[in-house]
């Protein structure tokens, strides 16, 4: 199977690295300052899950030089997405392929369906703590990472089994799941939550875990995106959103979110695809969500 990784930014450098080192045949789909600094400094991974370099990569700068893909792996960013859509379906339409989308939040699937068909777009989406550094190596940080995937239509299934049977050879984890819906609701609850406090505190997780007060923010958050997947005909339990709060407890208390540390940058973050998602879901349903309101005004 031959998968283009479109964004090889923290998450879209760090999964096609790992398939890079097992030896499967990845490409990825850049712009042109990343792909200078790609061929300067190299594809480097610096993880606990094992330090990985490689200055053999393929580049591809312009959607028309690429060919024979059978999997589209997207790691861009919830606010690259208009402008990336022309690319990617231009890319489908030359090469048939599937695409995996590892964004954060959920209103992308909408707009993926559309731009190449539902049958062509996966469910999926990345567990990992990364970022890049100055020289635009991915620093990992935390003691494993995943990809969730899993079909939303019976031609996927192919595709799925083939990225299943490649979990036991990568240092990291690719696992197939059945009800990829309702686990990307799930991590949508959990983002919403954990990127808005820590992005409105500007603090990590810790300073959240040890106040009361904040720590019920969090939780609020939580039950305010469990009523929108509600609408959405994804149901939560008290139990399921009790066990979020309780994996959230467990965290280091320097832990944060991708969108804090973009923050922390000064680069743009996604707070308009994530937050903004959660409040035009909410506008869709005709319910209120004013804590996550809040956070996305702040
Ligand atoms: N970082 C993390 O720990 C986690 C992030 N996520 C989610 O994964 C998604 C990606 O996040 P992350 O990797 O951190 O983001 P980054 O900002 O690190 O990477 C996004 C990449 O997309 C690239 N890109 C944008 N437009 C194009 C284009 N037209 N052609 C080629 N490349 C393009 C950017 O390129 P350029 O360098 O040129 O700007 C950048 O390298 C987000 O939705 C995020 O919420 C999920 C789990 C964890
Ligand atoms: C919560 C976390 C770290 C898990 O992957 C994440 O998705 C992010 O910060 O963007």
């Amino acid at each position: 199977m031959n998968i283009l990784v479109f964004g090889a930014g923290a998450v879209g450098a760090y999964f096609g690295g790992r398939m890079l080192e097992a030896n499967y045949s990845v490409s990825f789909f850049v712009r042109e300052k990343r792909a200078k600094q790609l061929k300067k400094e190299g594809l480097k991974l610096i993880s606990p899950e094992g330090e990985f370099e490689t200055k053999n990569v393929t580049l591809y700068t312009s959607e028309k030089e690429v060919k024979n893909i059978d999997l589209v792996i997207l790691a861009v960013k919830g606010y690259h997405l208009d402008s990336v859509i022309l690319q990617l379906k231009l890319i489908t339409e030359q090469t048939g392929a599937f695409v995996l989308p590892l964004l954060n939040g959920f209103e992308h699937i909408d707009k993926l369906d559309q731009a190449v068909g539902k049958e062509k777009v996966l469910g999926g989406f990345a567990y990992i703590f990364a970022t890049l550094n100055q020289q635009g190596h991915v620093v990992h940080g935390g003691n494993s990472s995943s990809i969730k995937f899993g079909s939303r239509h019976e031609s996927q299934m192919d595709v799925c089994n083939h990225l299943n049977s490649m979990n036991q050879h990568v240092k990291t984890n690719l696992l197939l799941d059945e009800n990829i819906i309702k686990e990307m609701w799930r991590k949508y609850l959990l983002i919403t939550a954990f990127s808005g406090i820590t992005s409105a505190t500007q603090l990590p997780s810790g300073f959240t875990i040890n106040s009361e007060a904040t720590l019920n923010v969090f939780k609020n958050i939580l039950v305010e995106m469990s009523f929108i997947a509600k609408k959405e005909g994804v149901i939560f339990a008290e139990e399921e959103i009790a066990k979020i709060i309780s994996s959230f407890k467990r965290y280091p208390e320097n832990t944060t979110s991708s969108m804090h540390q973009d923050l922390r940058k000064g680069l743009p973050i996604e707070v308009n695809h994530l937050q903004g998602g959660a409040v035009r879901y909410a506008q869709k349903h005709n319910i209120t969500i004013p804590v996550v309101e809040t956070i996305y005004g702040i």
